[in-house]
């Protein structure tokens, strides 16, 4: 059914022989889940598997589908997934304004383009840092940017890691009302790992707690 959900359906990540984690989980549309565990658990793994860049030295099992259609046979680049890991990098040899733009599906004219960089510019507090070089930019501004990229590329669904760990409390609020949004408007699955209960409440969805005895446990 096209109903715009995120299936993981009776997913086991493994390293060798171990099994990492096993997670049976539906995101549906315009809900964030959030996904809780200790560290190594293989939270970012699992996001991985899901994007399609699963490293190899990891192996999985189980379906992924989304929007009724079974991943496992499309490749990553064909999967529209939004992801943003913990430590996402922004292109060197591009200005803010020109690593947003990469995010921006393409269509429209180029003023088009440019008023929705600046809007977006905007909406992160960063108007005064369009020409700026992403070198020069703080931590939390470039997690900022790197998140709004992510946004533009208007994915069908959303994983985010650690997502606000590198902002100070005010825009941890600004941004999280902004991604989840965004995703509300949009009418897609987000699935965030995070450490922050205050994450998890914000999002107001499904906290899946993986790893050691609670694997599973939707509460
Ligand atoms: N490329 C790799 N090669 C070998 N082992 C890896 C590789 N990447 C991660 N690991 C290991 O796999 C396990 C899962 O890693 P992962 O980053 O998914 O955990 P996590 O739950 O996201 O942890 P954290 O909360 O600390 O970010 C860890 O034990 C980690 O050390």
């Amino acid at each position: 059914m096209r109903d715009g959900m995120l299936e993981l359906r009776d997913i086991r990540v493994s390293k060798g022989d171990d099994t990492l984690m096993t997670v049976d989980l539906n995101v549906p549309a315009g809900t964030i889940a959030t996904i809780m565990g200790p560290s190594g658990v293989g939270k970012s793994t699992l996001l991985s598997l899901i994007g399609g860049t699963l490293d190899p030295v990891f192996s999985a099992k189980g379906d992924i589908i989304l929007d009724g259609v079974n991943l496992g046979s499309v490749p990553p680049e064909k999967r529209q997934i939004g992801i943003l890991f913990q430590d996402e990098l922004l292109f060197p040899h591009m200005t803010v304004s020109q690593n947003l733009a990469f995010g921006l599906r393409q269509g429209g004219t180029a003023a088009q383009r440019c008023d929705q960089v600046r809007h977006a510019l905007a909406q992160i507090g960063l108007s005064d840092f369009e020409r700026a070089d992403p070198a020069t930019l703080s931590g939390g501004q470039k997690a900022r940017v790197s998140l709004m990229r992510t946004l533009l590329s208007d994915p069908r669904a959303l994983l985010l890691d650690e997502p606000f760990s590198r902002l100070d409390s005010d825009l941890r609020d600004r941004m999280r009302q902004l991604v989840f949004g965004h995703a509300k408007e949009r009418n897609i699955p987000v699935l965030m790992v995070t450490h922050d209960k205050q994450d998890a409440d914000a999002a107001g969805g499904p906290v899946i707690n993986v790893g050691s005895d609670r694997q599973n446990l939707a509460e």
